[in-house]
């Protein structure tokens, strides 16, 4: 062959190369969209399937929040314990109100409460401070003997103690700190007819290694003075059962100390109802649940985890702090006047300095974080609580144990690390029922600071953009962004527009940034080629012409505004366009961005890049759907992306 035809074959080769891989990333493109909707179909099918089966079970599908599945009931039968016809409701009632100082049940305690009085066995699934505790408190209130209550943290059976003591209701605990006289004054009043207490805290490491304790519970048994069995966070139960909720520490050692032993009290007192509690649980962990601890046929009620009164509301953070403070600030002085909330900070330091800027301004604010003297946060937690203090700057280790009812806002000066954690911090607002706001500052900067952070946790980085999506989302309902990390399907009609999305719903707009794509892409791979790696900072200067002057002569940059710069490099990593490369120093650990796994997919002509933008109405004839970025241009207003109303 001539050398000039081995070069052009060699050529086409190559190209053809080039090809195959482009659609070999389009291939695994296309397997995680399968994998995708795969799941969602087994999501919405299962979703039929039980709809269909309560349809059968009961009729028709029953209304109202929540769902009810379980043994063969009647539509009829289940309404039933919606009533406050039961022998024991008067007494239930002026339980709620007088010793319990509560006016009403919430959605399906009352259900539950009928449910167990009635003798059935029964799990019931609500998200965290909804009030599942009443739903075992208030019938050993109104019962004889004792309720035996098995929870595997003794930190939570302290506080539910106190709590009780607080309201003159009498319980005990049997833990393995407890002494031998006290454990001896328990055992005793089990039996005694004199009831000292209604009930009786266990962990489940007592129940499999006292033999004391199951002899003292057959004799109570026998006597008829085992009233109900009750297991707190039951989905420890199943070894499928994750926690979601970092702040409680089940951790996976209780739920192997959980596992078999359980079922021996089902076993032994088959009579006694059983109800199981549990804020995080998909079927199959309750089937696995059901199965250990050998309950038959337990009826299971569903709470939504949507909490319906909350709004949802985005705002981007210029990396200019000084004005997310102002607009804080501003906020709390204006809307939240004389209103209880948190403001959620990343570090301690920012604490501090968020906390005296507010003081600056005025705001009745304090810090709060780890490293205070423990005095110190609990006059904090204390002052707050009784509203002498307006608002707490804190860090997420004001979590455990905060149960004031009337918190109207949270704010998030920075993202939470998963959308878990967000869900779960902004849920301290709004627990009264009544309206409160949870507001998210969604910094540029804040992602690799949270994400050099996080990067020694298995899944932090995937966990952490789930929080980055919900963020940078302007065309979907907020709350069926979260949905789907919590197992469920919440519509945009059960939203109402309490999310910033609903709410300003068409302000949005597709725009094609391929050729920014490439723009920011051709940046990494040069800083790449010459052995360098760039920090998203320095992508985005490099990308708006404030890098050093020989390489702006060699790449194309923009005029894009910071926030619309910052936009478009988030959606390239959420998209797989770049990705993160850390590095670690013994002091700090950086974070820059290197070119992600779609990045060749550049190189064809065909594929494209959109993303979704938000506009003001200004602003819609500079942008087009669907044209080229690069010709049009997107806004160079920065109010563009600003989510304020
Ligand atoms: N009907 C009600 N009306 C007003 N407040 C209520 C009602 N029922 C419970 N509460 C309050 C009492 C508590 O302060 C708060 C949380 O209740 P609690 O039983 O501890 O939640 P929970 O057990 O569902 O959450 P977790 O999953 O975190 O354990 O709700
Ligand atoms: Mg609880
Ligand atoms: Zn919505």
């Amino acid at each position: 062959m001539h050398v000039a035809n081995i070069i052009k074959v060699q050529a086409e080769l190559d190209s053809v190369e080039a090809e195959l891989e482009v659609v070999e990333l389009q291939i695994a493109e296309l397997l995680e969209k399968q994998a995708e909707l795969t799941s969602r179909k087994k999501r919405l099918l299962r979703k039929l399937e039980d709809a269909c089966e309560s349809a059968q079970t009961a009729g028709s599908s029953s209304a109202g929040s929540g769902s009810l599945s379980g043994p063969v009931m009647t539509k009829q039968e289940l309404l039933r314990y919606e009533n406050a016809d039961f022998p024991w409701s008067k007494e239930l009632e002026q339980n709620l109100k007088n010793t319990f100082q509560l006016s009403k049940f919430r959605p399906l305690q009352q259900k539950a409460v009928n449910l167990s009085m009635s003798g059935k066995d029964l799990f019931l699934v609500m998200p965290t401070g909804r009030g599942k505790s009443l739903c075992y408190q208030l019938p050993a209130v109104c019962s004889e003997g004792f309720t035996l209550v098995v929870t595997p943290l003794v930190s939570l059976m302290e506080d539910q103690l106190m709590y009780l003591k607080s309201i003159h209701v009498e319980a005990a605990t049997l833990n393995a700190s407890s002494t031998k006289e006290h454990a001896k004054m328990v055992l005793a009043g089990m039996t005694d007819t004199k009831a000292p207490f209604k009930l009786l805290y266990v962990t489940p490491e007592k129940i499999a290694k006292s033999k004391l304790l199951m002899s003292r519970l057959e004799k109570a048994y026998n006597a008829g003075r085992l009233s109900r069995i009750a297991v707190d966070e039951v989905h420890c139960c199943s070894q499928w059962g994750h926690d979601f909720r970092p702040d409680k520490k089940v951790t996976p050692i209780h739920q192997s100390k959980y596992n078999p032993l359980l079922g021996i009290l089902k076993r032994q007192f088959p009579k006694v109802p059983l109800l199981g509690l549990t804020a995080t649980a998909t079927s199959s962990v309750l089937k696995d649940c059901q199965k250990i601890l050998c309950v038959p046929e337990p009826i299971t009620l569903t709470a939504s985890f949507n909490r319906t009164n909350l709004y949802y509301e985005v705002r981007f953070k210029n990396s200019n702090s000084e004005e997310s403070i102002g607009d804080i600030a501003s906020l709390i002085e204006e809307r939240y006047q004389g209103q209880s909330g948190i403001v959620y900070v990343f570090s301690q330091k920012d604490a501090d300095s968020v906390s005296e800027d507010l003081q600056k301004k005025g705001i009745n604010a304090y810090p709060y974080h780890a490293n205070m003297a423990p005095e110190d946060k609990s006059r904090v937690h204390r002052k707050w609580s009784t509203n002498k203090i307006q608002v707490v700057v804190a860090t997420v280790a004001f979590g455990m144990g905060i149960d004031k009812s009337d918190v109207r806002f949270v704010i998030h000066h920075t993202i939470s690390k998963s959308i878990e954690n967000y869900y779960q911090e902004s849920g301290r607002a709004g627990r009264d029922d009544q309206p409160a706001d949870c507001i998210v500052y969604f910094g540029f900067n804040d992602i690799f600071r949270i994400s050099t952070m996080v990067v020694m946790e298995n899944v932090g980085q995937k966990k952490l953009l789930t929080m980055v999506e919900y963020c940078q989302n302007v065309d979907r309902c907020r709350r069926s962004v979260m949905a789907v990390h919590f197992d469920e399907v919440w519509d945009d009609e059960g939203c109402n527009e309490m999310c910033d999305v609903c709410r300003h719903g068409n302000d949005y707009i597709t725009v094609d940034v391929t050729q920014h794509a490439k723009d920011v892409v051709q940046i990494v791979e040069l800083a790449s080629s010459l052995d360098e790696k760039l920090t998203p900072l320095k992508v985005t200067e490099a990308w708006m012409g404030k890098g050093p002057a020989k390489r702006r002569k060699m790449i194309q940059t923009t005029i894009l505004s910071r926030l619309e710069v910052e936009a478009i490099i988030t959606h390239l990593l959420l998209q797989g366009y770049l990705s993160e490369d850390f590095s670690f120093t013994p002091y700090t650990t950086y974070f820059y961005l290197k070119l992600g796994r779609k990045a060749s997919l550049l190189k064809n002509q065909s594929h494209s890049v959109t993303m979704k933008m938000r506009k003001t109405g200004l602003d819609a004839n500079v942008v087009s759907t669907k044209q080229p970025a690069a010709s049009t241009g997107i806004s160079s207003n920065e109010r563009a992306l600003d989510s304020s109303p």
